[in-house]
C-alpha cells in the first residue's frame, strides 16, 4: 500500500517497511533478474557456441561476464592442473580476449646473438666463478662456522642479483645497496606482484576494478624507469669520456649497430634490461631454494651426490667449475628432478594461435591463447612413475633427455622461438652453485624442523614461489 507521498509504507502483518528498504528489496530483485538472465544467455550461449563450431576441447562452466578467469587468482597452475583431472590433458576456458605487442623478435635477436652465445658465456665464466666463491665465503661467515641458520634464498637472491647486474653493465648490487642504491631483488618481487592478471587484461570494459592496481603498478614502474635510467645516464658519460665498459651486456646493447635492423630505441634498451633483470634474478634464485630445499627433504639424494663429487673431482678441489660438470651425472639428474618438479615459469609465457588448428579431435580457432601447464606435466602420473616424489634416479642413463625444449615431458624453460633466452646462463648458474654448496658444507635443518616437516609449499603467485624461506645450518666439510 502506497501513502503519504515520500513517507510511503507498504504493510504486511505487524512489520512495516519504509520506502526506501521497498525500493532497495525491488532493485535487488531487479539485479538478481537481470544477473539470471545474463547467466542463461551466457550459458546458452556457451553450450550452442560450442556445438554449432567445431569440437572446441571441453571445459568447466565459464561464469557469466568473468569466463574462467578466476581461476588465474590464487595459484594458478595448481587450480589448472586440478581441472585437467576432470576435462582431460586439453582443457577449453574463456578468458576473454586479450592482446600483446611483438617488438620481442627485434629484442630477441639482439639478445641470443650479441648476449648468449657461448663464445660470450666462456669469456664470462670467470665472473660467475667469483661470485659463487663469493656466495660460499658469505655463507661461511653468516653461519658463523656452522653455528647459525642461513637464508639460503636470501643468500643466492644477492649472487644472482650481483651476477647479472656485473654481466649486465659490470657493476655489483650489494656495493650499490650499501651505498644507499636500490635494492633490486625487491623491485623485481614488487614488479612480479603487480604483474598478476589484471581483469582490464580480459574484459577490457571492466578496467575500471583495477584502478587501484594500476596505480600500484605505476609506482612500481617509475622507480624502475629511475633505477634503469641511472644506469643509462652513466653508461653515456662513460662513453662520452671513453672509459666505458667494453664487455659486458650494456656495450653490446648501446653500440652502433651496422645492422640497419638492429638499431634500437631507448625504449627497447629500457626494455631488454627491464626483461633481463625480470627474467633472471628470482627464477635462478628460486631455483636454487627449491633445489636446497628438495635435497634437504632427501639427505639420501645430498649425501649421493656429495659422494659423487667427492669419487669424481676429489674433496681437495677447493671449487667447482663449469669444466666439471659434463662429469658429475648424478648432478644433472638431481637438476632435472627440481626443475620437473618446480618449473618457475609453470604456465609459460602465454601462446596465441595465428590461424586455426588441429590437436587431436579438436579445433582451435585462431588468436586462441594457449597456457601450456608444465607444472601439471612434470607431476602427471601418467608420464612419471611416483611423479610427486624427488627421485633424480629416474634420469639415470636418460642424458637424451634435455632441458632444451626438445622433450616435452620436461620443459622448465619453455620450448620453440619463445624458449628462456637465458637458459645456457641459468642452467650453468644452476648447477655449478648447486655442486659447490653441497661441497664446501654439510646441511642441517634448523632444531624443530624434519625432513618430514619442513615447508614445501607454493603461494600465490604467477610464479612458483616457495611459501617458507629455506633455513638451513651449514657446516664446512673439510
Ligand atoms: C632457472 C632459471 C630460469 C628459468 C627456470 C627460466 C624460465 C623461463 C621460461 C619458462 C620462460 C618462458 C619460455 C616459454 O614460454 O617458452 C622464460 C623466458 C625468458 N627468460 Fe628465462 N628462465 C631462467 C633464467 C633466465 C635468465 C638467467 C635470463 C637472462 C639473463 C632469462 C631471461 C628470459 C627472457 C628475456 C625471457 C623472455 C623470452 C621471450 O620473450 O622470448 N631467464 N624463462
Amino acid at each position: 500500500m502506497w501513502r503519504n507521498g515520500n513517507v510511503c509504507e507498504a504493510r504486511e502483518g505487524k512489520r512495516t517497511y519504509s520506502h526506501v528498504e521497498f525500493l532497495e528489496a525491488s532493485l535487488m530483485f531487479l539485479l538478481l533478474v537481470c544477473f539470471g538472465f545474463l547467466s542463461l544467455v551466457w550459458v546458452s550461449k556457451w553450450v550452442h557456441g560450442n556445438k554449432k563450431k567445431e569440437k572446441f576441447p571441453p571445459g568447466p562452466l565459464p561464469l557469466p561476464i568473468i569466463g574462467h578467469l578466476h581461476l588465474l587468482m590464487g595459484i594458478p597452475h595448481q587450480a589448472l592442473a586440478k581441472l585437467s583431472s576432470k576435462y582431460g590433458g586439453l582443457m577449453g576456458l574463456n578468458l576473454g580476449q586479450r592482446s600483446y605487442g611483438a617488438q620481442w623478435r627485434r629484442r630477441r635477436k639482439i639478445c641470443t646473438l650479441g648476449l648468449f652465445t657461448a663464445k660470450r658465456l666462456q669469456e664470462v665464466e670467470y665472473v660467475r666463478y667469483e661470485l659463487v666463491g663469493a656466495l660460499l665465503h658469505k655463507i661461511s661467515r653468516l653461519s658463523h662456522d656452522g653455528t647459525v641458520a642461513v637464508d639460503i634464498g636470501e643468500c643466492v637472491g644477492d649472487m644472482s642479483t650481483n651476477l647479472i647486474s656485473r654481466l649486465l653493465y659490470s657493476h655489483e648490487r650489494e656495493s650499490e645497496r650499501d651505498q644507499g642504491g636500490t635494492d633490486v631483488p625487491q623491485l623485481v618481487k614488487d614488479l612480479e606482484q603487480e604483474t598478476m592478471p589484471f581483469i582490464g587484461d580480459f574484459i577490457p570494459w571492466l578496467s575500471w576494478l583495477d584502478l587501484l592496481r594500476r596505480l600500484g603498478i605505476r609506482y612500481v614502474h617509475r622507480r624502475i624507469d629511475a633505477f634503469i635510467t641511472h644506469i643509462l645516464t652513466e653508461r653515456k658519460e662513460a662513453m662520452m669520456h671513453n672509459n666505458a665498459p667494453t664487455d659486458d651486456l650494456l656495450h653490446e646493447i648501446m653500440k652502433p649497430s651496422q645492422d640497419e635492423d638492429c638499431g634500437l630505441t631507448m625504449l627497447e634498451v629500457k626494455s631488454i634490461i627491464l626483461e633481463m633483470f625480470g627474467g633472471s634474478i628470482h627464477t635462478t634464485t628460486l631455483t636454487l631454494e627449491w633445489a636446497m630445499a628438495e635435497l634437504l627433504k632427501n639427505p639420501h639424494c645430498l649425501t649421493k651426490l656429495q659422494r659423487e663429487i667427492d669419487t669424481v673431482i676429489g674433496c681437495k678441489k677447493k671449487q667447482i667449475s663449469d669444466s666439471d660438470i659434463p662429469s658429475l651425472k648424478y648432478l644433472r639428474c638431481v637438476v632435472k628432478e627440481v626443475f620437473r618438479l618446480h618449473p618457475i615459469g609453470p604456465l609459460l609465457l602465454p601462446r596465441i594461435s595465428t590461424e586455426e588448428c588441429k590437436v587431436h579431435d579438436y579445433t582451435l580457432p585462431a588468436n586462441t591463447h594457449l597456457l601450456v601447464n608444465v607444472w601439471a606435466i612434470g607431476r602427471d602420473e601418467g608420464v612419471w612413475k611416483n611423479a610427486t616424489n624427488f627421485i633424480p634416479e629416474r634420469f639415470e642413463g636418460k642424458e637424451d633427455i634435455d632441458l632444451k625444449g626438445q622433450h616435452f615431458e620436461l620443459l622448465p624453460f619453455g620450448a620453440g622461438r619463445r624458449i628462456c633466452v637465458g637458459l645456457p646462463l641459468a642452467l650453468s648458474m644452476v648447477e655449478v652453485t648447486i655442486a659447490n654448496l653441497v661441497n664446501k658444507f654439510d646441511w642441517e635443518l634448523p632444531k624443530g624442523v624434519t625432513c618430514e616437516t619442513i615447508n614445501m609449499n607454493e603461494k600465490v603467485g604467477i610464479t612458483s614461489n616457495k611459501a617458507a624461506p629455506t633455513i638451513a645450518v651449514p657446516r664446512h666439510r673439510v
